[in-house]
């Protein structure tokens, strides 16, 4: 493709060289730049790109896009833009040839709920004979294959490269997980929406948003893409902001939830150990709902699926097959173990609010008490020191017992991580035993169990490996509880 093609409707300077020349490949990592590529220097969070422009000159790059002012001798075309991740994006969906303009996008964004969404989604697709496509914190889901992604949402070049292999698949349907990070680094940018979906807002990743105000704008511009649909839960806080943002404004505003009026609604609620049952109120008619997964949290997330798929035309049957057909899902309340005496559950809850939403689903349906295997990722400063209070009191106040543990102590300080969360459960008179090493916490819980409790490992969910310092050791928690268990009892599920 000529380099023309590449920078189609992108604003820029040209520095030096001239457009007619071939681009080969695209390129936002200089160590990846073939011959005749173009690198675009990005100013990360760690080093600044346009440092290694010199290295992608070398490896033959044809030209260089920047935002900064930089010399450059060798005989190549540089490019000024005004923002190098935002001209990324368009070049990566020119080079790859727009792949969005002929696929039907679904974008969801929120704090909780994006992945299960994605499932109930794809089974209602199914259901009704259509392959859709998946990119989210599970990966990138393509037919059989599992692509594994470095980000929930990959950086644009990769993401538009995820389309083409979409649609090399005949996939003409995607939903995706849109991350407040990937919406400020412009990682969708050029990504063409036909819905955008909000599921709720509440505290996380705060160190990088700074305020939950800020937090919120970040997830707002997905409704600004959307061409179609707005999709928003109504019993949400800032779900009902962007509500009245939304409202009376094109695309299509279709709201969802339980308390407070909405479009599409759930009433005659019946919660059940292992699965919900409720009506589903559409403008066009109702339908009985089986969810095979416990609590309101799930009534929420399949209510989100159903608008989508309402709006996507499905009929309320294939929705209503669609959702049943989900037998549950990976790290989401997951039983990876159960038998007379005990019930052991590995869940993805990773934030104070999700985790009490986690531990609320299950009350209702434990006889004896909840013990709860937990330890909180979070960078140091104060959001990091919130996040493990915030959790550290859900922990003393949902959960009859916790074993305090590692989650993804990354290169934080382990036993000051820990030492805070315990801290917090003491604040609130909670039980605790504090183990750094997770394998031993979960065999501890095991230990302390008796007949008629519940024990929920939460923190890790689909994972399979845990990060301590800078080396990824693998750590499957649905195997390492059947270990411990050795063969007694009966495994459900893993
Ligand atoms: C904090 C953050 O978002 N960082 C993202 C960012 O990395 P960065 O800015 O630190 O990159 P950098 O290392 O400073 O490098 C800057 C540039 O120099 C380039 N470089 C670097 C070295 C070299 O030799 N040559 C070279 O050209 C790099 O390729 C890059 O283009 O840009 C990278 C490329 O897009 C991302 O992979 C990376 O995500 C990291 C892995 C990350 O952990 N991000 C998290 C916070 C994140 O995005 N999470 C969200 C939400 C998850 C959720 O749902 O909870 C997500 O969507 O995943
Ligand atoms: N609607 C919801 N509201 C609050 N918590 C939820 C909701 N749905 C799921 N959760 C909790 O949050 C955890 C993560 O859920 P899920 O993976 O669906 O969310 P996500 O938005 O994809 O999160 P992430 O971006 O961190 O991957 C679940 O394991 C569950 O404990």
């Amino acid at each position: 493709m000529l380099l023309s093609e590449v920078v189609r409707d992108l604003k820029y300077t040209l520095v030096k060289g001239d457009l007619a020349v071939e681009a080969a490949s695209v390129a936002y990592d200089s160590r990846e730049v073939t011959p005749g590529g173009v690198f675009v220097a990005i100013a990360g969070f760690t080093v600044d790109g346009h440092r290694f422009i010199g290295k992608a000159i070398e490896l033959g790059a044809a030209a260089i896009i920047v935002e900064k002012d930089v010399s450059v001798e060798a005989d190549v075309a540089v490019l000024k833009v005004a923002d190098t991740r935002e001209a990324l994006a368009r070049v990566a969906s020119n080079f790859y040839g727009r792949p969005t303009e002929r696929m039907n996008v679904i974008g969801i964004t929120g704090t909780n709920g994006k992945t299960s969404i994605t499932y109930f989604l794809k089974s209602i697709y199914e259901q009704a004979g259509t392959e859709l496509g998946i990119i989210g914190t599970i990966g990138t889901v393509i037919g059989d294959r599992v692509i594994k992604n470095k980000n929930t949402t990959p950086e644009s070049l990769n993401l538009q490269r995820l389309f083409v292999e979409m649609a090399e698949a005949r996939l003409k349907h995607c939903v995706m997980e849109v991350s407040s990070h990937a919406l400020n680094l412009k990682r969708v940018a050029h990504t063409r929406f036909n819905t955008a979906i909000f599921t709720n807002l509440t505290p996380d990743h705060l160190e990088l948003h700074r305020t939950m105000d800020e937090y919120f704008e970040a997830k707002a511009l997905l409704f600004d893409m959307a061409e179609h649909y707005n999709i928003v839960n109504a019993d949400d806080e800032y779900g009902r902001v962007l509500i009245d943002r939304l409202r009376d404004r094109e695309p299509k505003l279709v709201t969802y939830g339980i308390e407070r009026e909405a479009d599409i609604y759930a009433s005659d609620i019946h919660y059940f150990a292992d699965y919900t049952i409720y009506t589903v109120n559409t403008p066009k008619g109702t339908a009985l709902i089986r969810v095979n997964l416990p609590g309101a949290i799930y009534v929420y997330n399949s209510l989100a699926a159903i608008a989508a798929a309402y709006c996507n035309r499905f009929s309320l049957q294939q929705i209503t097959e669609g959702i049943a057909a989900v037998e549950g899902i990976k790290g989401r309340l997951e039983v990876v173990y159960q038998d007379e005496d005990t019930k052991i559950i590995v869940d993805f809850a990773h934030t104070e609010d999700s985790l009490e939403k986690a531990l609320s689903a299950i009350r209702p349906f434990t006889k004896g008490r909840i013990i709860l295997v937990f330890g909180v990722y979070a960078a140091d400063g104060k959001p990091g020191r919130d996040k493990r209070r915030g959790m550290a009191k859900i922990a003393a106040q949902y959960a009859d017992f916790a074993v305090v543990t590692s989650d993804n102590p990354k290169e934080q300080d382990n036993n000051l991580i820990i030492r805070e969360i315990v801290e917090g459960i003491e604040a609130y008179n909670g039980k605790y035993e504090a183990i750094v090493d997770r394998r031993e916490a979960i065999a501890f819980a095991i230990e302390l169990s008796k007949k008629g409790d519940v024990i929920l490992i939460a923190g890790k969910g689909h994972e399979t490996s845990q990060v301590i310092g800078k080396t990824e050791v693998p750590f499957n928690e649905a195997e390492i509880v059947r270990e411990i268990k050795g063969s007694r009892g009966n495994l459900s599920a893993g």
